[in-house]
């Protein structure tokens, strides 16, 4: 569905231009104060969760504004094609198809013509096929043992998706396997990996969709030596490595059996392919039914997100919040803070998810943009991080919208622990909403008996400006389903935006630089002639890197 007129010229643009001039100095403080319904005015609930939107810099027209531009920009059709496998990835002239990877609806999907529905579900038989037998020892290693540890080796989406969604549902690992993940070229994290396990019990899982990334067969090929070296033999391989690929004929040649590899499709991005046979540790550790119960979770976002009015749609509301920032309050940055020791890896993923999709500067047809895009992605796990950045948060210069995740049950009920850990998810958000003015801080140190003259020195520096957006996402206890639909929540309003600002949310053009220097880069520190069109600061690196690998 191409989009014709460009954004900031649409007269709608100006309208919200002129309506945050008009509301920008107002306190939400205020709005609060004069609606008494404003938190039930701004809160939607899909797919088990509940979405609290009410302490955001909006009032009913900004809604209605942000409303007509989705109309404007078509997202209902853009929505409708992403699901019926639109080639909504322009330039690799590719769909992005990972709702089929959890389509439990009888509809077809086609690609090419071709249903690939009965494939998608032969492959998550063949899963739980391959996760029974390892389960159940059925499946065990070349001195009959059976497995003890599983070591995903992976990268970017082959990494970070199965292990945040394994993470999550840890109170549901139900088997004595230790999952590890393999990721980075760092040869510490595949010493530190490795100097625990015994290759007699290890099952390697070697994650790539191209089977082309370096560094994951580096460290492929890395463990294939450690075991061969540590007691396996060629003949054992078979037992102990299994793939995961778009690209069988390359996993082959690495040294897979055929029967071992479990396929990807093109039409599944890399950040968005948890839901595809990457996730077979996650599926090794919480069972297949649990598997299947995430994938589940998934699905009724997805219905959700392609059925629901633009007004009652989760995914486009917090999509249309993130475009009024960036957009109209020129906020950078997105603070993503889950309240939940098991979602500590949430942040981290949708780093790759929104930043490697949205992260663009030129429309579908490759004009540049003259607006901002994608925004800077951070955060980390509460109440951790207000013993660290919450500080900014509270009194920076910057401001950054914060989304609090809260489940508010939790698994490991001790004593009042978890009414701690929501009070404090709770106070947070408040205390960025309503802030603390100067004559507060001042009133607050004279009722504490300090002296006047000290306390009106003081007091500046306690000064809260308050008026700081955030949303509130809530569950009762995070199950597999529950995790399933905030994980594509997130897909989802990471691709209404790319859908309202014109951009592909499903290439990464601009990994691709970096590689191709990294090549270079590498012969030159193993000895060969430097590049003279190397730039100063990378010759003298390399000089350094060099003159240092001989000192003790
Ligand atoms: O799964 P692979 O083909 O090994 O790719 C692993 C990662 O490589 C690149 O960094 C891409 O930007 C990521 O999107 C991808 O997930």
């Amino acid at each position: 569905m191409a989009i014709t007129a460009s954004l900031t010229q649409s007269p709608l643009w100006q309208q919200l231009q002129q309506h945050y001039q008009s509301i920008r100095h107002q306190h939400m403080r205020d709005w609060f104060a004069a609606d008494p319904q404003r938190f039930q005015r701004f809160h939607l609930q899909a797919a088990g969760l509940s979405l609290d939107y009410s302490k955001n810099r909006i009032t009913n027209d900004t809604l209605q504004l942000l409303l007509q531009l989705a109309q404007e920009r078509n997202l209902p059709a853009q929505i409708e094609g992403l699901f019926r496998g639109d080639v909504v990835n322009r330039s690799e002239q590719r769909p992005a198809l990972h709702t089929a990877l959890r389509n439990f609806s009888d509809r077809p999907v086609l690609v090419d013509g071709q249903d690939i529905m009965p494939e998608v579900r032969a492959t998550i038989r063949r899963m739980e096929e391959f996760c029974w037998k390892i389960r159940r020892n059925q499946w065990r290693g070349y001195t009959n043992k059976a497995f003890t540890d599983v070591v995903s080796i992976g990268i970017g989406g082959s990494f970070l998706g199965p292990k945040l969604a394994s993470g999550a549902l840890k109170p549901y690992w139900d088997s004595r396997l230790n999952i590890h993940y393999l990721a980075n070229i760092d040869g510490s994290h595949i010493t530190e990996i490795l100097r625990r396990l015994d290759p007699a019990t290890t099952l390697f899982i070697i994650q790539s969709k191209s089977f082309g990334t370096q560094e994951t067969l580096k460290n492929a090929l890395a463990c294939r030596h450690w075991f061969l070296d540590n007691g396996g033999t060629e003949a054992d391989l078979a037992k102990h490595f299994t793939a995961v690929s778009s690209n069988v004929q390359k996993a082959v040649e690495f040294g897979i059996a055929e029967d071992n590899i479990f396929p990807m499709w093109d039409w599944v991005g890399g950040r968005y392919s948890l839901w595809s046979a990457i996730g077979l540790p996650l599926a090794l550790a919480v069972g297949i039914d649990n598997f299947r119960e995430l994938l589940r979770g998934a699905y009724e976002m997805d219905e959700h997100f392609r059925t629901a009015p633009l007004h009652q749609n989760m995914p486009v509301i917090m999509a249309l919040l993130g475009v009024w920032y960036v957009n109209f309050f020129d906020v950078g940055s997105h603070a993503i803070l889950p309240y939940d020791h098991y979602l500590r890896s949430l942040p981290a993923h949708l780093q790759q998810l929104d930043m490697e999709s949205n992260g663009k500067s030129v429309t579908q047809d490759g004009t540049p943009v003259d607006y901002d895009t994608g925004p800077i992605i951070w955060g980390g796990v509460g109440t951790n991080g207000q013993h660290a950045f919450h500080q900014l948060l509270h009194q920076g210069t910057h401001f950054s919208p914060c989304d609090f995740i809260m489940p508010m049950q939790s698994h490991n009920p001790i004593d009042n622990f978890h009414a701690m850990l929501v009070s404090n998810c709770l106070s947070q958000s408040q205390a960025l909403l309503q802030g603390k003015s100067e004559a507060e801080a001042l009133q607050e140190l004279l009722d504490s008996g300090m002296d006047a003259e000290a306390a009106r020195q003081l007091a500046p520096q306690k000064v809260i400006p308050g008026n700081r957006p955030s949303n509130t996402l809530y569950f009762p206890r995070s199950r597999p389903a529950t995790i399933g639909a905030l994980i594509a929540l997130y897909e989802h309003k990471v691709a209404a935006q790319g859908m309202l600002w014109g951009i592909n949310s499903f290439d990464q053009w601009g990994v691709e630089l970096g590689k191709q220097l990294g090549n270079k880069v590498l012969h030159a520190l193993e000895g060969e002639p430097v590049p003279a069109n190397f730039d100063g600061s990378t010759q003298g690196l390399i000089q350094a890197y060099l003159h240092m690998q001989h000192e003790l």
